[in-house]
């Protein structure tokens, strides 16, 4: 399996020419676009890489499925449904126009900017602080991974930068879709974006999710099964945005992509899957990471559907 991750990656480097890193955070602009990696670990807990697999980067919007999941676990679902919706949005991650076009004016789903500032706004905690703390404990625990914390570099860099976000969140406490103060959950928005991680920790969610919550070591629920089956059809239908249909299509697995170049892959009681290349296509997609999986989709039967 490492030679055949070694082969699929050397042969999509190419790809890695293509597209550019995001740059409208400019932190992440530092980021290497030759870099490319992957990790794979499978329902045994073998983990196998190969290339930049252990290169750290931000999670971004990697970072919505697993928010949701903690929404979820808050919360009864009718609220967080009568705040967020179940639709992909066919639109770019940060549009903002469905905020005003559909008729409810609820965020489209959990996976776009816009819900996903309404899944952070739900997390439950006495303080930002505490909020904070629970969230990166979540995704500790996720990842198998106690030293994952936030890149405040980029976290400095967003909260400079973010006034789309922030436009899109006052209108959404406008709107009756968050309560409380805005500026202190897009503070939490944009740490859960800047959380760093590499192509193992993706792995490692990934398969977590894939066996439906249990985590694959220690045997722990960590997510309940229904919950994790939700997240893995948002990722299906909602996953890479506005892309999601033609990635359904040519990959055929549950998938969420971020801006900071991860992508993270669950494949059904098979195995997680961790991949990272910074250089993007126009929808905010890693153009070489996609390859790569559709490259593994198609090598090791993976195709769920
Ligand atoms: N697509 C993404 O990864 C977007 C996440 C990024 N932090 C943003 O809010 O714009």
């Amino acid at each position: 399996m490492n030679n055949l991750l070694k082969q699929v990656i050397d042969e999509n480097k190419k790809y890695t020419n293509y597209g550019q890193v995001a740059s409208y955070i400019p932190e992440l602009k530092n980021a290497k676009r030759s870099d490319l990696g992957i990790c794979i670990i499978d329902n045994n807990n073998k983990i196998y890489t190969a290339g930049n697999y252990n290169t750290k980067f931000t999670i971004q919007s990697i970072s919505k499925p697993i928010v949701l999941a903690m929404a979820l676990m808050d919360n009864d679902w009718t609220s967080v449904f009568s705040k967020v919706g179940m639709e992909p949005s066919g639109d770019p991650f940060n549009s903002i126009m469905k905020l005003e076009t559909n008729d409810t004016k609820k965020p489209s789903n959990p996976m776009i900017n816009a819900g996903a500032i309404v899944t952070t706004s739900l997390i439950k905690g006495n303080s930002l602080e505490e909020k904070e703390e629970r969230m990166l404990q979540f995704f500790r625990r996720l990842a198998n991974n106690d030293s994952i914390g936030i890149n405040y570099e980029v976290y400095k860099s967003e909260k400079l930068t973010g006034d789309r976000n922030r436009a899109m969140a006052y209108l959404l406490k406008n709107d009756g879709f968050i309560n409380g103060d805005v500026e202190e959950i897009l503070d939490l928005y944009f740490k859960q974006c800047s959380i760093e991680i590499d192509c193992v920790d993706l792995a490692r969610i990934g398969i977590n999710l894939a066996m439906y919550g249990v985590d694959i070591e220690s045997k722990e629920r960590l997510i309940s099964e229904k919950v994790s089956r939700m997240i893995k059809t948002f990722m299906v239908t909602c996953g890479m945005y506005d892309a999601s249909g033609e990635f359904a299509i040519r990959v055929g697995i549950p998938a969420k992509s971020g801006v900071g170049g991860g992508v993270m892959a669950s494949v059904p009681e098979k195995m997680g899957i961790g991949v990272y290349g910074p250089a993007l296509d126009k929808k905010g997609n890693s153009i070489a990471g996609i390859k790569v999986l559709e490259d593994l989709s198609e090598k090791l039967e993976l195709n769920i559907f």
